[in-house]
């Protein structure tokens, strides 16, 4: 399975409708890829926090959405767009803001939405305008099942262990990572490969929006959590091969998660 990580550049100088395009262009051309992965809210910039309601689109049908939808059916590829701001009704019915991910089938079919469940910024930027997606969600490639989770979500194993009781065995994880933090970055994605005996596709950004420095440094980690490949800090595809029949080997030959123990009890202050 030939799997492409797209780390694109976001930079605020560029029109977002030429960056779609842009982007567009390069899904185009990776025609003969098993799965091509986008970060997170590259059309925005994960921190350009002030422009996320101008930007919010619908997740079916914005036009994030549609360009995608149409790049991954002309290069025939499964993709993972990424996230962009979506725009929809909350639980109380009020119109919400989500930060939400996108995966189509080389049909150009939707075939999943994950909204972030972690969202970052303690009191300030997705954390107090975006709304907590909820539902953890996997997604049936003709090779593998995908496990969907994004950036900050990282910092969260609970969320891991669900999707690979949900059967993942790819989990393509979407980012915007600040460079402040690039040793996090690389030692979370390990872990959560290790952990999980799974592979790890993170997919960063590029450049530098809203004063945050990215750190780009995409990585795809196998299921014993040795790095295959890697990213430096500017725009470029990280095209790697994996074989998904690894992740049942690893989980048979090092049964570690069947030694899980389910169900203790909180443990007292003595
Ligand atoms: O956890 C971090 O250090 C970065 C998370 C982040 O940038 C995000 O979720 O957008």
């Amino acid at each position: 399975m030939r799997a492409t990580l797209l780390q694109i550049d976001v930079d605020p100088d560029e029109k977002i409708t030429r960056r779609r395009e842009r982007v567009a262009g390069l899904v185009r051309a990776q025609r003969g890829a098993d799965l091509v992965v986008l970060p997170e809210l590259w059309p925005v910039g994960a921190f350009a926090a002030e422009e996320f309601g101008a930007q919010a689109e619908s997740a079916e049908a914005g036009p994030t959405a549609e360009a995608m939808a149409a790049a991954a059916r002309d290069a025939g590829v499964w993709l993972h767009a990424g996230s962009v701001v979506e725009r929809a009704p909350g639980p109380d019915g009020k119109d919400a803001l989500y930060n939400t991910s996108l995966v189509f089938s080389p049909d150009g079919a939707l075939q999943a939405t994950y909204r972030k469940i972690h969202r970052f910024g303690f009191d300030r930027g997705e954390a107090t305008l975006m709304s907590a997606g909820a539902t953890p969600v996997t997604v049936r490639h003709p090779s593998a099942v995908l496990g969907l989770a994004t950036c900050y979500d990282l910092r969260f194993p609970e969320l891991f262990r669900l999707l690979v009781d949900g059967g993942a065995e790819i989990l393509v994880v979407p980012a915007g990572w600040p460079a402040r933090r690039l040793a996090h970055w690389r030692l979370l994605v390990q872990a959560r490969a290790v952990e999980s005996q799974a592979y790890v596709l993170a997919c960063g950004t590029a450049g530098t929006h809203a004063g945050v420095e990215q750190s780009g440094h995409s990585m795809a980690v196998d299921p014993w959590g040795e790095v295959l490949a890697e990213g430096g800090t500017g725009e470029e595809a990280v095209t790697l091969d994996l074989d998904p029949a690894r992740v049942a080997a690893t989980r048979r030959d090092f049964p570690v998660l069947r030694d899980r123990v389910l169900g203790l009890p909180l443990p007292q202050v003595r």
